[in-house]
């Protein structure tokens, strides 16, 4: 079981405060589709951009469990200032802090520390749950790599400046495997090759834009490569290695919005009179209320698990993260469907939250792996067995094992 030490506690408590100011113009944010700047300057001047950031490069050296309980508070109040708040600790930044050269982290840090959501883009159109069947690609020409391809579906499309893209690494006409490729955005048309085709309309979670990127003839200098340890060959396993924690990150997101859904829900019972007496007094609503509370705990608790797994230097475990994003994901869209049933019509409505809070957390067993295929991600954990998901994988696996059993 954790406790929060001192210093835990008054991170939380810092962002707690913050959170009210995001709640403030949450509906805004929502009914606007615009990226909350002026949040976004509180959530810097207040350090929770690039918190994790270590300490010889401007930041603090946070933890994941420092930053989780940032995510979450400011989850609570503010879905998409969640969502910033993870992608400024964990994901491409966390990559960049592990395997970058100095001059990258200077780059990164400097970006982030500053107030920048990087971006990582890595689905592409043909490649969701496969992802490692992307087709995009960066052809080595002399010291400079040339990128083309599709992404889509990339968080802070238009409005982030470092991006971490995914591509398929090839020189001298060969494939190494695949690569991160680090690229800064400085503006509308800056670099002019990296486009943002379009903004994709989403259901939820409106102020983050969502994106649709072109890479054509995209060049990237060789000292952007992000070269992880193993070479291109390991290149994709080290990357998502790195991404593991921004999975436990979203698993917060998804929590921050359940249980801010949830104390709205539990104050409403209290002050809503039907048939003479506070509806808190119905049972069934009282069961409502404790199941949400033990699916609320118990992600909190895979999650503070998962971030903690990390240690000093490394990334959250790859089965903690995996366990804590489906609990979290599928938890979110129980529990603020049934704050929203609390509420009875007024949780239906546009002028209240919860509604909001229903699509904000429709994306979680979504996006960041699929529910199904994290479940696949610990049962493979679980069985120490690779579960290829291809035809041919399969067939190559059953091939394996006759062989074996042949030779015995
Ligand atoms: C990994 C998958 C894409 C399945 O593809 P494959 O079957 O080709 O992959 P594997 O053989 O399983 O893995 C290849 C390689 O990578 C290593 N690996 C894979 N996952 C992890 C991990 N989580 N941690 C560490 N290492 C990992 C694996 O061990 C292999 O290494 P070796 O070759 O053995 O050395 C698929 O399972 C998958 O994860 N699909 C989901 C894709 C996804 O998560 N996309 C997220 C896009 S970003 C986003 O959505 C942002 C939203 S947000 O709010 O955060
Ligand atoms: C709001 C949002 C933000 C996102 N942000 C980013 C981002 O910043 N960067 C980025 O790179 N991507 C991002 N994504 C993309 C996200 O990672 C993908 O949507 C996700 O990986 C699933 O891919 P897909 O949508 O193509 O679904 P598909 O892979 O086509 O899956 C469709 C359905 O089939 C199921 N399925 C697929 N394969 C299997 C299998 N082997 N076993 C069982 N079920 C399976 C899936 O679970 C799903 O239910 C985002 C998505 C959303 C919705």
């Amino acid at each position: 079981m954790f406790t929060l030490n001192a210093a835990q506690a008054r991170i939380r408590d810092a962002a707690r405060e913050l959170a009210k100011d995001a709640f403030a113009q949450s509906a805004e944010t929502d009914r606007s589709t615009q990226y909350p700047w002026p949040m976004v300057e509180k959530m810097t001047r207040a350090g929770f951009m690039g918190m994790t950031v270590p300490r010889e490069w401007g930041g603090q050296g946070a933890s994941y469990l420092d930053a989780v309980l940032v995510v979450e508070e400011m989850a609570k109040g503010c879905a998409v200032c969640g969502r910033i708040a993870v992608e400024a600790n964990m994901g491409a930044i966390g990559a960049i802090m592990a395997y970058g050269t100095p001059a990258q982290k200077r780059i990164a840090a400097d970006l982030v520390l500053a107030g920048d959501k990087p971006a990582i883009c890595i689905t592409e159109p043909e490649a969701g749950s496969a992802a490692s069947e992307m087709t995009t690609t960066a052809v080595k020409k002399g010291d400079r790599w040339i990128i083309n391809g599709v992404k889509h579906w990339i968080t802070g499309g238009g409005v982030s400046k470092l991006h971490l893209i995914f591509a398929r690494a090839i020189e001298d006409g060969v494939e190494q495997g695949i690569g991160g490729f680090l690229v800064v955005r400085n503006g509308a048309n800056d670099p002019a090759n990296l486009v943002v085709h379009k903004r994709i309309p989403s259901m939820g979670l409106c102020g983050m834009p969502e994106a649709e990127l072109h890479f054509r003839d995209l060049e990237v200098a060789d000292d952007m490569v992000l070269r992880a340890p193993g070479g291109f060959k390991r290149g994709f396993g080290k990357l998502m290695d790195a991404y593991n924690g921004q999975r436990v990150g979203a698993a917060t997101a998804a929590l921050g919005i359940a249980a801010g859904a949830y104390d709205r829900a539990l104050d409403f019972v209290q002050q809503r009179r039907q048939f003479g007496r506070p509806i808190a007094e119905f049972q069934g609503l009282g069961w409502m209320l404790a199941d949400m509370s033990i699916k609320l705990e118990a992600s909190r608790a895979l999650i503070w698990q998962a971030a903690a797994s990390a240690g000093p230097n490394g990334f959250p475990d790859r089965l903690m993260a995996a366990r804590a994003k489906v609990l979290a994901a599928d938890s979110a869209v129980e529990v603020t469907n049934m704050a929203l049933q609390l509420w009875g019509a007024a949780g239906y409505s546009r002028e209240n939250p919860m509604e909001r809070a229903v699509r904000d957390a429709r994306m979680f067993p979504i996006a960041g792996g699929t529910a199904q295929i994290l479940r696949n991600q610990v049962a493979e954990q679980l069985l120490g067995r690779k579960l290829p998901q291809t035809r041919d994988g399969m067939l190559r696996l059953a091939m394996d094992e006759a062989a074996k059993l042949a030779a015995e």
